[in-house]
């Protein structure tokens, strides 16, 4: 995966859980240009919402140029976790609530090629997975409750985001803060601002008009306020 000495300060990674997935190939390509692919696979049981799994992140992965990050909201990730790093996907994120063993999957992952991910929900605190962050690539820290594109960023996430920051710094951690929920030009500074590096954003960029215009100015912004 990209070491976090090559990659962008800012990097956007839309999210294309409310795409037209009629026409995945062409929403792809839309956002040629981004720095990422965040596709969300939904269960039904780890939240309540069923989206897609193996067969279409394969076809994600086949249909971009773009590194794709798999978001794992589902029971069990210990077990289906490697299959997302074998389909190609460049990091694969799974849920600090759902995992049994977090460091045996990231050295799984690490193993076949993949970075590895650990995701927070909103109530899950920071210090539930202070010990194993040495082992991760991502720090995923949720900013809306998983489950749906579409809702209002959490504002209680800041102090995370800033707390998670600090962590990594004192600990000179190579583990990047990506955010993910209601990003969008008029949250994506104060994120950016607490620590966070890598930006999911859904309706924010498939909802405009011109995608690749939106991915501009929501790097513009992150990069003007990143530490
Ligand atoms: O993981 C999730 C939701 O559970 C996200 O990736 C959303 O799909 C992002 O959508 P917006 O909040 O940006 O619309
Ligand atoms: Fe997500």
């Amino acid at each position: 995966m990209t070491t976090p000495a090559t990659a962008p300060a800012a990097a956007i990674h839309p999210s294309i859980l409310n795409c037209d997935i009629a026409h995945l190939a062409e929403e792809l390509a839309r956002i040629e240009g981004a720095d990422g692919v965040h596709v969300d696979v939904m269960d039904n049981h780890f939240v309540p919402n069923l989206s897609w799994g193996l067969p279409v992140v394969e076809a994600v992965v086949a249909h971009t140029s773009l590194p794709v990050d798999a978001h794992l909201m589902i029971e069990d990730p210990d077990r289906w976790g490697p299959a997302y790093a074998e389909a190609g996907c460049q990091i694969v994120t799974a849920h600090s609530e759902a995992l049994v063993a977090p460091v045996r999957l990231a050295r799984e992952l690490h193993r076949l090629g993949a970075g590895a991910g650990i995701a927070l929900r909103p109530s899950t605190p920071l210090e539930a997975v202070e010990d194993v962050l040495g082992e991760f690539d991502l720090l995923l820290i949720m900013t809306v409750e998983p489950g749906f594109g579409g809702q209002a960023f959490i504002e209680s996430m800041l102090p995370k985001i800033e707390r998670a920051r600090r962590l990594v710094g004192r600990r000179g951690l190579e583990l990047r803060i990506q955010v993910d929920g209601g990003i969008s030009a008029g949250t994506i500074e104060r994120a950016a601002q607490a620590g966070a590096e890598v930006f999911v954003a859904g309706s924010a960029v498939y909802g405009a008009q011109d995608a690749l215009a939106a991915i501009e100015q929501l790097r513009a912004l992150a990069r003007a306020h990143a530490h």
